[in-house]
């Protein structure tokens, strides 16, 4: 058994809430109400700025140039296709380039991306990738299975969203993730595996939680959410 397989085994119901929640139900049928994904898109655009730091640091600990050149490409791709897509929704939301730069995160942001960050900065290659595969990952899993709803790629507002997510591009790069993961797992003591294991859990609950954190609009208690666009 591959070991991408055994941790899908392990995190296969907290897949399953990530596919149903309503987040992501809404999006694909696209009745998810407009100030929710206003929300969730400039959360999402401090959580790639981080998240890219994390690419950063897979290409510090890259074993080959190969590696290290597809690390610094996703970084790029990272910062310049996928932040470009938040870019486009934010003008549409009629919110700045720096408003955006300027948002503070909410609890869950802070929270999942310190943790990205503090495990890839102290561990391994291989923990570094356990970090950030559900990421990857379950987004493109999500993309294809929402582009293949009726109308989903064509509506207004959320085909934009599912057309990137689904698309080929991000099928290779979750496809390279996966093949790294394995690679570098490959020959791994027990104990390693599972501190692996536990890693991609994690990464994968605050997935989750980052759905329901933008359904909800869940920021710090007492915080009005139009402080949540500009302090
Ligand atoms: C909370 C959250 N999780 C995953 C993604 C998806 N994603 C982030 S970076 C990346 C790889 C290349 O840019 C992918 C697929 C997201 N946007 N927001």
């Amino acid at each position: 058994m591959k070991f991408t397989e055994r941790l899908l085994e392990k995190t296969l119901p907290i897949w399953r809430q990530n596919h149903s929640h309503p987040f992501v139900q809404e999006i694909g049928n696209g009745t998810l109400d407009e100030e929710k994904f206003r929300f969730y898109m400039v959360q999402d655009y401090l959580y790639l700025i981080d998240y890219a730091k994390v690419f950063a640091v897979g290409t510090m600990k890259a074993t080959d140039v190969e590696m290290m050149g597809k690390f610094a490409a996703l970084l790029n791709g990272t910062l310049n296709t996928e932040m470009d897509l938040h870019r486009k929704y934010a003008a549409r939301f009629g919110i700045t380039e720096e408003e955006l730069e300027n948002a503070k995160p909410s609890p869950i942001v802070l929270a999942y991306t310190h943790y990205m960050l503090h495990v890839s900065q102290n561990g391994s290659l291989a923990e570094v990738v356990a970090a950030l595969l559900p990421c990857a990952w379950s987004y493109w899993e999500i993309g294809k299975e929402l582009s293949e709803l009726p109308g989903a790629l064509d509506h207004p507002l959320y085909g934009d969203w599912i057309r990137m997510y689904s698309s080929e591009d991000f099928g290779e790069l979750a496809t390279w993730c996966l093949d790294l993961m394995d690679e570098t797992a490959k020959g791994k003591p027990e104990s390693e595996l599972a501190k692996l294991e536990e890693i991609f859990l994690n990464t994968t609950r605050y997935e989750y939680m980052f759905w329901d954190m933008a359904y909800t609009r869940q920021m710090w208690p007492g915080v009005k959410e139009e402080q949540t666009i500009k302090i």
